[in-house]
């Protein structure tokens, strides 16, 4: 177990009235009731958030913590390639150091925030060892600048990012990455053009993803290359092929063969079975198996496994603990669990084999929409056979809530849109109906973990809706550190049976939806006019916007020049603002608006600095001083 601790807080900077240095900027300086930091404060704060310790990735560790000026000397890549991952590091909140101080990572605190709005008990937390925490990852092959690279797309585009040596992959994948890279340039195996035309990227025959799974027992590593093309040779395939299965790091070597369709440009891979072939070793099973809090379990690469092993066992054990308490208390003597989104049925099998001697009859029907968890499912049954009845059907959560209706104990386990649909995903509408039939159903407990804390809040408010259920317990796992994903498990019981339930159950009574996100605003009035001789737009920007992405990217804050000389066109006339030039920024976390600001802050000195060298060659004066509006821009509607 490793310790992890919250830095402490920045001490919240004085704000003392604004005196401004130049008549026009008094003029305006009334108008935008204007805030300045004393220097000395500035300096305290800088110093304080300096001293902080904090448990940072390798790859954003220099952004984390730099001065505006070391900031600005990062290689973009190594900025890019951090923030492609999702990954904040050593970045604000997720740079906690205890156990204890994981509740304050943003998601942990907005299931805090909606547990107090149900008058719920509070979040128990767990954190485990962040470092080479992945056992799993997908990696998009692209085209770099020395040939292919495996890596991550950068956030927002279909550029790939190498990420090699990321702290958060095991170190065998971290080394597979690298023997890949290698093999595919010594092989000549052309990259995916994920950001290509579709007509000429479909066309070609080329690594467009890689699949690596680490068998902890052994040690190796499962490769599937997702290739584009379909079943006919390839030579640099082969060759590939062949020179990875010589390393022996390899666990086996399959291919996906990717159809070249439109339809499924984006897609990691189709779950058509026949698209899957095991090429290394031709014969004998090519599934990796991982021993889960006592039973073995065998993963294909055509179905789910998750990432983090160690934190999902503690989930497991943490289910078992408050299932068997349960059954106890209820005095049940019979068992029916339904799995829906079981995957090759861990959850299920494990909690049917842990639970089987405290009732006399128990039985198991696993669900999934992916065909290709029958197989390993059936693989992972027989080691139950004889001690519970086992069955795996091949369907959608929703068919199955509907055609199966008689169970006890439900286990549900989505994706990170929740009982959403997937057309639903972005805006966390769906669910109700599932939630509805949960209500109706003869389940008298729900066992729900989940990877989407927002949908969960959505789908348990529904559950919770007209005294159905009462949640008993919520857990919150530190399942992907470094970044602002969490796992939480929360164990419902019934309160009320379904005839005792009005028809017009209210979903979301408007005081128990999660309260909306906060957003800090500040803007940095800037006091010096644009013009072509100096350019201050282009020095704040930087080149392309160079230095606009930086602070962005570190900081995960919205940055945005406005008004006069600032270029950009707004309003319904589509015309740059009067307002003065301004760097607005705004951001939904108070600790990375510090940051941002305190960054944003160092380049605007730095471009006063510049300017007053400016004027001294024209033989005149500059005396600019920061000067920051808090709050939203005055008349902008948010
Ligand atoms: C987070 S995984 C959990 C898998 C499993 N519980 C485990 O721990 O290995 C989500 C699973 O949901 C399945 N899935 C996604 N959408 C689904 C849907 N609408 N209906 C049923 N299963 C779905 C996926 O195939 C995947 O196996």
């Amino acid at each position: 177990m490793l310790a992890y601790r919250f830095g402490p807080a920045s001490p919240a900077p004085s704000a003392p009235p604004f005196a401004a240095a130049t008549a026009s900027a008094q003029s305006e300086a009334s108008e935008w009731g204007l805030k300045r930091l004393p220097v000395s404060a500035a300096i305290l704060v800088v110093a304080a958030r300096r001293c902080r310790p904090a448990r940072r990735c390798p790859l954003s560790a220099r952004a984390a913590s730099a001065t505006w000026q070391e900031l600005r000397q990062t290689p973009p890549t190594e900025a890019k390639a951090c923030a492609g991952w999702g990954c904040r590091c050593g970045d604000g909140p997720y740079a906690y150091q205890t156990s204890e101080d994981f509740k304050n990572h943003p998601a942990v605190r907005s299931l805090t925030a909606w547990c107090r709005s149900w008058g719920l008990p509070p979040i128990e937390t767990t954190a485990l060892d962040p470092e080479g925490y992945r056992t799993r990852g997908k990696m998009p092959v692209g085209p770099g600048g020395s040939g292919p690279v495996v890596g991550l797309f950068k956030r927002s585009t279909w550029k790939v990012v190498p990420v090699a040596g990321c702290a958060a992959n095991h170190p065998r994948l971290v080394a597979a990455v690298e023997s890949i890279e290698e093999a595919v340039r010594a092989n000549g195996v052309r990259a995916f053009d994920h950001d290509g035309a579709a007509r000429f990227a479909l066309r070609q025959q080329a690594l467009r993803f890689v699949e690596l799974t680490l068998e902890r027992r052994s040690g190796l590593v499962q490769l599937v290359l997702v290739w584009n093309g379909t079943k006919q040779a390839s030579p640099q395939l082969e060759g590939l092929v062949e020179r990875l299965w010589a390393e022996g790091r390899y666990h086996s070597i399959w291919v996906h063969w990717r159809e070249p369709s439109p339809r499924l440009l984006r897609a990691i891979h189709s779950k058509t079975p026949e698209a899957w072939e095991q090429v290394r070793p031709k014969e004998g099973s090519g599934y990796v198996v991982e021993r889960l809090d006592g039973l073995d379990f065998a993963f294909g690469p055509a179905s789910f496994q998750q990432a983090n092993l160690q934190v999902f066992e503690r989930v497991l054990q943490d289910m078992k603990a408050s299932l068997r308490q349960l059954l106890r208390e209820k005095h049940h003597d019979k068992l029916r669990l339904l799995e829906l989104c079981g995957g090759v049925g861990v959850i299920g099998l494990s909690l049917a084999h842990a639970l089987k001697e405290e009732v006399s009859h128990l039985s198991l029907v696993s669900t999934d929409q992916n065909p290709n968890c029958a197989k390993l499912f059936c693989e992972n049954a027989k080691q139950v056979e004889g001690e519970i009845s086992a069955e795996f059907a091949a369907m959608s959560a929703t068919e199955a809530l509907s055609a199966l209706s008689d169970a006890d104990v439900l286990i549900l386990d989505p994706p990170r849109r929740g009982l959403a649909a997937a057309q639903q995903r972005a805006r966390l509408l769906g669910g109700q109906e599932e939630a509805a039939a949960i209500r109706n159903s003869s389940v008298w407990a729900v066992i729900y973990m989940s990877c989407g804390h927002d949908s969960f809040m959505a789908d348990a408010s529904r559950l919770l809706a007209g005294g159905a259920f009462r949640l008993l317990e919520l857990r919150c796992y530190d399942m992907f550190p470094y970044t602002s994903h969490i796992e939480s498990l929360g164990i419902f019981l019934r309160q009320r049976e379904p005839a005792d339930l009005s028809k017009d159950v209210q979903e979301e009574p408007a005081q128990q939806t999660p309260a909306p996100v906060q957003k800090m605003q500040c803007q940095f009035l800037i006091g010096i006019n644009q013009d072509r001789d100096f350019n201050v737009r282009q020095r704040l920007l930087g080149d392309r916007g160079h230095n606009m992405k930086l602070i962005a990217s570190a900081t995960g804050a919205k940055l945005r020049l406005r008004g006069r000389g600032s270029g950009f066109k707004e309003g319904p006339r589509r015309v740059e603002s009067r307002d003065p030039l301004m760097l607005c920024i705004s951001s939904t976390d108070e600790e990375k608006h510090q940051e941002a600001v305190r960054l944003v802050r160092e380049l605007v000195e730095d471009v006063y600095e510049q300017y007053s060298a400016f004027q001294q060659s024209r033989g005149q004066e500059a005396d600019c001083q920061v000067q920051i509006h808090e709050g939203p821009r005055p008349g902008s509607r948010t």
